[in-house]
């Protein structure tokens, strides 16, 4: 975890010219370098620059991250796995439903890591490092250096989530909570900006695979009952991405607007 943080601190620091080839906004590409800029006019501007790596199905040819940080991202990226795997028998079970449930349905298969750099901010009480937002995906693994300033909103009440040495952060997701038909509550937090800095945190972002991906999405049918009808309808992963790129910044949850039952219950 250490050597991951350390390696994206390098790969942030490095001379603008040798990541501007990188840079892009553009969702297609696998491995890109942006800062967070207000996606529409009006929208705020918070305080971050950021590495997107993405393995879709597991996979990246390991020649597409910088070398600043391939050795590390690499062999993290590893541990993810390894840790989702498990998560996702624990979860299984949980639910109700055979260990490898969620496993077989690949909706954690693909790995979208954020790798963060909050720079030091002068005036930190008029911004925010990161908005108030839960994450659009099924699972986040997030670790963090020794600065802190992450919280969670709990009982409306924002709890600081201090760094602890070797901890993982696991959150639950918008599209767990969906699949879950709110068994699991995905975690709205928000990162406070410090005159400290810079901040290094890595996010791993767990999604479908492409085989999952390409078939209609929805709450689990077997969570579904006459007591607990489906909360939410059926859509394709696509419509829901979509949704999220139209609306930029300014949303900070999509729940709404895929709520509503699709399914008959016999
Ligand atoms: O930097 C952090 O600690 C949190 C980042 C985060 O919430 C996100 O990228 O979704
Ligand atoms: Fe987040």
């Amino acid at each position: 975890m250490k050597a991951m943080l350390e390696s994206i601190k390098r790969f942030h620091e490095l001379p603008d010219e040798e990541k501007e080839s990188l840079y892009t906004y553009e969702r297609s590409k696998l491995v890109k370098w942006n800062s967070n800029l207000p996606a529409q006019k009006g929208d705020p501007a918070f305080g971050m620059d950021v590495l997107n790596v993405v393995y879709t199905n597991d996979h990246l040819d390991p020649n597409e991250i910088p070398s600043a940080c391939r050795k590390e991202t690499d062999e993290y990226v590893k541990y993810m796995i390894e840790v989702r795997e498990l998560m996702a028998e624990l979860f299984s079970e949980a639910l109700g439903l055979p260990s490898d449930y969620l496993s077989k349905m690949e909706c954690m298969k693909s790995q979208s890591i954020s790798c963060l750099y909050y720079p030091a901010c002068p005036e930190p009480h008029k911004t925010l490092g990161a908005p108030k937002h839960s994450d659009t995906t099924f699972l986040t693994l997030l670790i963090q250096d020794t600065l802190g300033g992450l919280q969670m909103l709990r009982d409306k009440q924002w709890v600081d989530i201090p760094p602890v040495p070797r901890a993982l952060i696991a959150n639950f997701g918008d599209l767990m909570q969906i699949l879950s038909n709110d068994e699991f509550i995905s975690v709205e937090h928000r990162v406070l900006s410090q005159l400290a800095g810079p901040r290094i945190s890595v996010a791993t972002f767990s999604t479908p695979s492409t085989r999952a991906a390409g078939k209609p999405f929805g709450p689990i049918k077997e969570l579904i009952t006459n007591e607990k009808p489906a909360v939410y309808r059926d859509f394709m992963f696509e419509e829901y991405f979509q949704y999220y790129k139209t609306k930029g910044a300014r949303v900070e949850s999509a729940f709404e607007d895929f709520i509503g039952s699709s399914c008959m219950i016999m």
